[in-house]
C-alpha cells in the first residue's frame, strides 16, 4: 500500500509540552503560596527604602531583614497580593492556579476548571469585602485579611447604600454562593441540619444509653422519630393534619435517612458474616435495606399521590400485611483509566505502522455532567409496596426482594415461597404495569442462574451512559480484544463489552428513534479510540445518506471503498450492490492468500507476515479488519431484495476467518428484511424498542424488546438462551464530529483502502481482442490446462506473477472460456481437456 511521508515530527511531542507548562504553573502557585503564607507589611518598606543594587547585596542589611520566604522576590509579589489585592483570601488563586496546573499537567479537560475558577474568583472577591467590611465596621479583623480591593469594596458598598445595605448585598451574595456550591436543593440543606438537630438531641436524651452498641442507639433514634412521626399521623388523617405537608415530607426524609443508617451498618455485619461463610455476591455498592417491621408511619407520612400509587390507603395497607425486607444495590463505577493508560495500551499494539498516527484523545469526548445521580428511595420503595401488593392480593408470598438499581431501569428480585407457581407472577405484568403507571416492565421468570423472579421497572429518572465513562476505564484500555466494543452499561452498572471480531457479525434493529444510530457511531468510536488504520477498515453503507455522512473526514485512514467509488460513503443501491461484492471478492483473496500461508485465520496470517515469512511479491500484504456497517438494510432489501441478501449472506457464512465483519441495523425488523437466511448467520443481535411483540420475536426470537423504553435502552442477545438488558452509552453528534475532524486533520494514507474490482454483471467478461489481452495469456492458460487446476495461486508460482495480475488473466481466461466460473476457495474448473483443444481455441479467439 502506497504512503506519504509523515511530515517532519516535532522535537518535542504536543503532550510533553503541555505537561511542561502543567509543572511550571504549579512551581509559580507554590511560589506565591509561600510568599503570601510567610508575608510580611515591613518587607515592602524595606524594599522601597534602599536601591535595588543595595537590595542585590546579600551580606548588606537590607536584604538579611527581609523575612519573606522567598527574598525580596516574594516580598514584591506578596505585597502584591495580599496588600494589593484581596489579602490572605488572594490563597484562591494559588488553588486556581494549582488546579490549572494539575489539570493541565494530566491532559484532563478544562472546562469544568474554567466554571469552577469563575465560581472561586466570586468567591474570593465576596469573602475580602466581607472581611473588609468587617474591618471597616469593627476593626475586628486586619486590613491583611483583605487587602486593599476588599477594603475599597466595603467602602464603596457602604458609600452607596448606608449602614444596612452591605449587610443586605453581602449576606444574600453568600447565600448565592453558598446553593452554588452544594449546587442542590437548600430546602433539604435547611432540614439537613434540622435533622442534626435532632440526631444531637436524641444522643443527649438517651445519655443513659451512652455506652450502647452503636446499633442500638440507632434502633432507639429511629424508633424516637418514627413514634413522633405515628404520633402526630395519629392526631388526625393525612388530610386533617394541621402541619404543613412540608413538615410531613421533612420528617419522612429524616425517619428514612436514620433507618438506612442504622440498616447500612447491620448490611455490613451481614456482608462480613457472608465473607466468613465464603458467601459472595457481585460486587455491588449496598446502599441500603430498609427492614420495615412497621410500614405504617413511613407509608402514611408519605402524603403525596404519586404517579402509581393508585392503591391509595387500603391498597398499600394490605400490602403492610406482608412485610419483607429489601435490599438496594447500585453498582459501583469500574476503575477509570486515565489518559495515560489508554494511551500506553494502544502503543503496545503497535511494532511497525505505515503512518505516523495519533489515536484519539479522551478530551474529544464530553465528560459526565456532575448530575445528582442519588437513588430514590421513594420511587424503590413505592414499587416495592405496588409489586408485594399486587402479588399478595393473588395469594403469591414473596419472602425476599432486592433492587439492584441501573441506569435505566431497577431490577426487582423477587424470591417466591417455595409453593407459587412463577408463570402465575408473569401473567400479573399487566396489573402491575398498570399499577406502577409505567411504559415498559419486563418480567424475567426465573433470573436464568437463581431461583429468583425479576421485575424491571424503568426509574423516573434516567441516567445517560456517556462513552467518556466507558472509554475511560481499564477494563476497556487493557482488553486484549481486537475489535472491542463497550456498547453501555449492565443494570449493576458494568461496563459490557464484547468483541467484534469474535461475535462474528451483529444485527441490530429498534423502531424509529430507538437509538439504533447512536448505537452505530458507539461502535465505531470504541473502534476508532482503540484500532490503528493500518489494522481497521470500515465499509460505510448509509441509504438514508445522512446518518453516517460525518466520517467521510477519515476516508483516506479508515474506509474501504471500491477504485472507483463515486462517494466514500456508499448510499447508492447499485453502487452498494457492487460494493458487497466487491467485499465478497476480497474475502475469497484473503481466503486465497490465507491458503497459500497455510495458516486459519487473519491473526496467524498478519502474524506470519510480520514475521517476514511471505512473500510480497505473490501478493502477500498486511491484513486489515474489515467492518461493513449498514444503516438501514430495510431499504436495501426493499429495492435490491434477493440480490443483496446474496452477498450478505455469503460474507455472513465465510468473512469471520478472514477479518471481515459485518454489522446491519434495520428499524423494519420483519421477516422479509430479516429474512431466515439472514437471521441463521447472525447470532449476535441486538434490539432496541420495537413497536411489537412480532417484531420482538423476529429479531430476538423471543418477547421483550417491545418493553424497552427507548433512547439506547437495549437488549443483547449473543445466541444463548440469556438476553443483557443495557443502557447504550451515548455519543453525540458534536463529539463524532471532533473525532473525525482530529483523525482527518493527519496525514493520512493517498488513498481510501481499495477494494478489489468486479465485473459489471451486465458485462460480460471485457474484450478479448488481441491487444487487450494480457501477456501471459497464453502462457497461463497452457499452465492450467497442463495442471487441470484453475487457480490464482498456481498461476502465481509458476509465472512469478502477483495476486492481482494473476487474478486478472484467470478472469480472462473465464471469459475465453478456458476457466469455469469462480466457485468459492476451491479452485476453478479447467474447462479445455488438452493442449490440441487449447490451439484450436486460442486460433478461434485470433480470427
Ligand atoms: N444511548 C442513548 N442515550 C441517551 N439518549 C439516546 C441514546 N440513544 C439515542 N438517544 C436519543 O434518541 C434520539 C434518537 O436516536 P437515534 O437517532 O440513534 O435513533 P434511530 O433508531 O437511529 O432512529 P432512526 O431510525 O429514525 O434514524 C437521539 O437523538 C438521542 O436524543
Amino acid at each position: 500500500m502506497s504512503k506519504k511521508k509523515n511530515n517532519s515530527t516535532p522535537l518535542i511531542s504536543y503532550e510533553r509540552k503541555m505537561e511542561m507548562l502543567g509543572i511550571i504553573i504549579i512551581a509559580i502557585a507554590a511560589s506565591i503560596a509561600i510568599s503570601i503564607i510567610t508575608y510580611r507589611s515591613e518587607d515592602f518598606a524595606i524594599i522601597q527604602s534602599v536601591s535595588f543594587r543595595t537590595l542585590m547585596d546579600l551580606g548588606q542589611g537590607p536584604a538579611l531583614r527581609i523575612q519573606n520566604g522567598l527574598g525580596p522576590l516574594g516580598a514584591y509579589m506578596s505585597h502584591f497580593f495580599v496588600h494589593i489585592l484581596f489579602g490572605y483570601i488572594s490563597m484562591i488563586l494559588v488553588v486556581i492556579m494549582l488546579s490549572y496546573g494539575w489539570n493541565i499537567f494530566r491532559h484532563n479537560a478544562l472546562a469544568i476548571v474554567h466554571l469552577k475558577s469563575l465560581y472561586a474568583v466570586f468567591v474570593m472577591i465576596l469573602s475580602a469585602s466581607i472581611m473588609g467590611w468587617v474591618h471597616n465596621e469593627f476593626d475586628a479583623v486586619s486590613a491583611d485579611w483583605a487587602g486593599s480591593s476588599g477594603v475599597a469594596i466595603a467602602y464603596l458598598l457602604r458609600g452607596l447604600t448606608g449602614q444596612y445595605g452591605p449587610v443586605i448585598i453581602l449576606g444574600s451574595m453568600s447565600l448565592i454562593a453558598l446553593i452554588l456550591l452544594f449546587n442542590k436543593d437548600v430546602q433539604s440543606a435547611f432540614d439537613r441540619i434540622r435533622q442534626a438537630g435532632v440526631w444531637f438531641g436524641s444522643i443527649f436524651s438517651s445519655s443513659a444509653s451512652a455506652n450502647e452498641d452503636p446499633e442500638e442507639r440507632d434502633a432507639a433514634s429511629v424508633k424516637q422519630v418514627r413514634d413522633s412521626a405515628q404520633e402526630k399521623g395519629s392526631d388526625g388523617s393525612r388530610n386533617q393534619k394541621n402541619g404543613t405537608e412540608e413538615d410531613e415530607d421533612s420528617r419522612r426524609k429524616r425517619w428514612e435517612e436514620l433507618v438506612s443508617s442504622s440498616s447500612e451498618r447491620e448490611q455490613a455485619r451481614k456482608l462480613k458474616e457472608q465473607k466468613e461463610t465464603g458467601e459472595t455476591r457481585p460486587p455491588r455498592a449496598i446502599l441500603s435495606r430498609e427492614n420495615r417491621g412497621d410500614d405504617g408511619a413511613e407509608r402514611g407520612s408519605s402524603g403525596k399521590n404519586e404517579p402509581g400509587d393508585d392503591q391509595g390507603a387500603d391498597g398499600t395497607a394490605e400490602a403492610g400485611e406482608q412485610d419483607v425486607d429489601i435490599r438496594i444495590y447500585k453498582g459501583t463505577p469500574e476503575e477509570e483509566a486515565g489518559k495515560r493508560k489508554l494511551e500506553k495500551e494502544r502503543k503496545k499494539q503497535l511494532e511497525k505502522p505505515q503512518i505516523t498516527y495519533r489515536f484519539p484523545a479522551l478530551d474529544l469526548l464530553d465528560k459526565a455532567p456532575e448530575e445528582d445521580n442519588e437513588v430514590d428511595y421513594e420511587e424503590i420503595n413505592r414499587n416495592k409496596m405496588i409489586i408485594l401488593d399486587k402479588l399478595n392480593r393473588h395469594g403469591i408470598d414473596i419472602t425476599a426482594i432486592e433492587a439492584i438499581v441501573g441506569p435505566t431501569v431497577t431490577l426487582y428480585e423477587l424470591q417466591p415461597a417455595p409453593d407459587v407457581k412463577i408463570s402465575k407472577i408473569e401473567s400479573y405484568a399487566n396489573d402491575l404495569k398498570m399499577a406502577m403507571a409505567t411504559k415498559g416492565l419486563r418480567i424475567i421468570a426465573p433470573i436464568p442462574g437463581k431461583s429468583a423472579v425479576g421485575i424491571e421497572v424503568p426509574n423516573r429518572k434516567k441516567e445517560t451512559v456517556y462513552i467518556r465513562s466507558l472509554i475511560n476505564t481499564r477494563k476497556f484500555a487493557e482488553t486484549s480484544m481486537k475489535l472491542p466494543v463497550a456498547f453501555g452499561r449492565t443494570i449493576e452498572n458494568e461496563v459490557f463489552m464484547v468483541d467484534l471480531a469474535r461475535l462474528p457479525h451483529l444485527l441490530m434493529a429498534g423502531a424509529t428513534g430507538s437509538g439504533k444510530t447512536v448505537g452505530i457511531n458507539t461502535i465505531i468510536t470504541c473502534l476508532l479510540y482503540k484500532c490503528h488504520p493500518d489494522d481497521l477498515k470500515f465499509v460505510m453503507v448509509d441509504p438514508k445518506k445522512i446518518e453516517l455522512s460525518l466520517f467521510r473526514n477519515i476516508q483516506n485512514h479508515f474506509l474501504a471503498t471500491l477504485p472507483n467509488a463515486t462517494e466514500p460513503i456508499i448510499t447508492d443501491t447499485a453502487e452498494v450492490l457492487q460494493t458487497l461484492n466487491s467485499v465478497c471478492k476480497e474475502m475469497d483473496e484473503r481466503y486465497d492468500l490465507l491458503k497459500m500461508a497455510t495458516v486459519r485465520d487473519i491473526t496467524s496470517y498478519n502474524e506470519k507476515f510480520k514475521e517476514g515469512s511471505l512473500d510480497n511479491e505473490l501478493g502477500h500484504r498486511h491484513l486489515p479488519y474489515i467492518v461493513v456497517i449498514i444503516d438501514e438494510l430495510a431499504d436495501l432489501m426493499m429495492t435490491a431484495g434477493k440480490q443483496i441478501e446474496e452477498p450478505i449472506a455469503r460474507l455472513a457464512q465465510l468473512a469471520r476467518a478472514v477479518g471481515i465483519h459485518l454489522v446491519i441495523a434495520t428499524q423494519r425488523p420483519s421477516v422479509n428484511v430479516i429474512t431466515g437466511t439472514i437471521k441463521a448467520n447472525f447470532p449476535a443481535r441486538v434490539a432496541y424498542r420495537v413497536a411489537s411483540k412480532i417484531d420482538s420475536r423476529t429479531i430476538l426470537d423471543t418477547m421483550g424488546a417491545d418493553q424497552l423504553v427507548g433512547r439506547g435502552d437495549m437488549l443483547y442477545n449473543s445466541g444463548g438462551v440469556s438476553m443483557v438488558r443495557l443502557q447504550n452509552a451515548f455519543v453525540s453528534t458534536e463529539e463524532v464530529d471532533r473525532i473525525n475532524e482530529f483523525i482527518g486533520n493527519q496525514t493520512g494514507y493517498d488513498r481510501p483502502y481499495y477494494l478489489p474490482e468486479t465485473e459489471d454483471p451486465n458485462d460480460q467478461g471485457g474484450s478479448l481482442e488481441k491487444g487487450e489481452r494480457d501477456e501471459l495469456f497464453e502462457e497461463a492458460a497452457k499452465v492450467l490446462v497442463l495442471h487441470q487446476q484453475g487457480s490464482v495461486s498456481l498461476l502465481q508460482r509458476k509465472l512469478k506473477l502477483g495476486y492481482n495480475r494473476a487474478g486478472r488473466l484467470i478472469d480472462q481466461l473465464f471469459t475465453a472460456g478456458i476457466v469455469g466460473p469462480y466457485q468459492g476457495s476451491t479452485a476453478r474448473e479447467v474447462l479445455v481437456e488438452n493442449e490440441d483443444e487449447l490451439q484450436e481455441l486460442l486460433n478461434d479467439l485470433d480470427n
